[in-house]
């Protein structure tokens, strides 16, 4: 299997986010978790997005982590390696954007790279380096209260400058605007000027098309899907990319068993989608105190759905607003409590799976990764798109069987984005 573009997530519902849009414009896709064991047969595809779980882990073993995968992904033909993060930046001062995207770089021999996470179809936007979240700056959207990377600053240049050794750049509109060939030479101005990473301003999707083009010409980039659009569609047009492979009805056969949903995003479209979830489906919060205590919470939980799901879908929910997640996180401390949440909702996916779930919708990027983790589930397949940025996936050499799942980043999807995923999953 020789690939074109070889990508690598932060996290998983990034992951298929990315898998989603490549796939949307022209490109077969696979998505990976982790680096895939050589036994697993994958198909024949133009791209491979491996998921990782690097995004709020520390930056030396983010690092290794993706250049482990980098390497894997040049072995297996890549001619141009994306670092796919998210499209509101997430990551702290001391976080992995910068350092990745540097050992991506060096791992390719030097030049500079070109990094925006623009996304216009869901709403994130860059203008002279700031980053928009539907009309709000980053910092004054509910990203400021996300609960492991709260982001405080919408100066992209600043906040990766932060997190790297390299000065960065900026690419403003009016050179995108003026068309590839002004991109090229303000890139190549910055990288005579030593400048080692470059956030481009993109606003609609024609300015991606400009970047892809540009980027695909470069060894690295680091974005999120709008840049991934940018690419695809670049592939496209040097006619190196083949038809054909599976279709979205194949990747959504039926899988029969039962259905369920595990939140652990608290991320405001969350929390309202749980609500309206709750009008048409049993739903249950879990006491995030009790679970942290070391209390039967786990227990307690599987038996509730054990009790309902033969009759249809439960959600079983650890989302809370902000000022519980403060409260919580004052008393076990930010990422203890993150970390036992989000093992708690895996062991409670992997048991209601013991019980015969086939079709699991997981809602939050962490919670996502930890529930796959715990199911060893090695590769998806993507199939049609529930919502923007949220594909069905069909697991590929899943020992339970085959199972549709979709895994929703916390920021998106409508307000009956819960039954909407069920509704596409049979
Ligand atoms: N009630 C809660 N209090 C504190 N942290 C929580 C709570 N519920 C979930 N979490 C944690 O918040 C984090 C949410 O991150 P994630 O799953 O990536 O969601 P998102 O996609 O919205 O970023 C996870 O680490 C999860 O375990
Ligand atoms: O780019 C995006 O916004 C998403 O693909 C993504 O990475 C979301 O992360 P989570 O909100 O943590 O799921």
């Amino acid at each position: 299997m020789a690939i074109l573009l070889g990508s690598i997530a932060d996290d998983y519902t990034g992951a298929s986010d990315l898998a989603n849009t490549l796939t949307k414009n022209g490109l077969r896709t696979v998505q990976t978790v982790g680096i895939p064991d050589p036994s697993l047969a994958l198909p024949d595809v133009d791209a491979v997005v491996v998921s990782l779980k690097i995004r709020s882990v520390p930056a030396p073993d983010a690092v290794a982590a993706a250049t482990s995968a980098e390497q894997w992904l040049r072995q297996r033909g890549a001619s141009h390696v994306f670092y796919k993060i998210c499209s509101t930046f997430d990551s702290t001062d001391g976080g992995n954007i910068g350092p990745v995207t540097e050992a991506l770089r060096d791992a390719a021999g030097g030049g500079i790279v070109l990094v925006t996470p623009a996304f216009p179809e869901t709403g994130r936007t860059v203008y002279l380096g700031h980053l928009f979240v539907g009309g709000q700056p980053l910092n004054e959207s509910p990203l400021k209260d996300h609960p492991l990377n709260p982001m405080h600053d919408a100066n992209l240049v600043r906040v990766l400058a932060r997190q790297s050794h390299g000065a960065v750049g900026l690419i403003d509109l009016n050179a995108i605007a003026a068309g590839p060939g002004a991109v090229k030479a303000r890139l190549e101005a910055l990288r005579t000027a030593g400048v080692t990473a470059a956030i481009a301003d993109a606003i609609f999707e024609r300015h991606l098309e400009t970047l892809g083009e540009i980027a695909l010409a470069t060894p690295v980039s680091t974005g999120a899907s709008g840049l991934g659009l940018g690419l695809a569609r670049a592939f496209v047009r040097s006619g190196r990319v083949s038809s054909g492979g599976s279709t979205s009805a194949d990747v959504i056969r039926p899988v029969g068993g039962l259905s369920a949903i595990v939140a652990g995003s608290c991320s405001k479209a969350t929390l309202h989608q749980l609500d309206v979830a709750e009008r048409s489906m049993p739903v249950l919060r879990l006491d995030p105190e009790k679970l942290l205590a070391g209390a039967d919470e786990i227990a307690a939980a599987i038996s509730w759905a054990g009790d309902r799901i033969a009759a249809g879908p439960v959600v079983v929910a650890a989302s809370a607003a902000p000022e519980t997640v403060s409260r919580l996180q004052s008393l076990y401390g930010r990422e203890a409590s993150g970390h036992a949440i989000e093992t708690a909702t895996s062991i409670i996916s992997a048991e209601l799976v013991a019980r015969g779930v086939r079709r699991l919708v997981v809602a939050g990027g962490e919670t996502s990764g930890a529930a796959v983790d715990k199911l060893s589930i090695p590769a998806f397949l993507i199939g049609p798109e529930i919502a923007p940025g949220v594909p069905v996936l069909r697991t590929v050499g899943n020992a339970q069987g085959d199972m549709l799942l979709a895994l929703k980043s916390g920021n998106f999807g409508g307000e009956d984005f819960f039954a909407a995923a069920l509704a596409m999953m049979h």
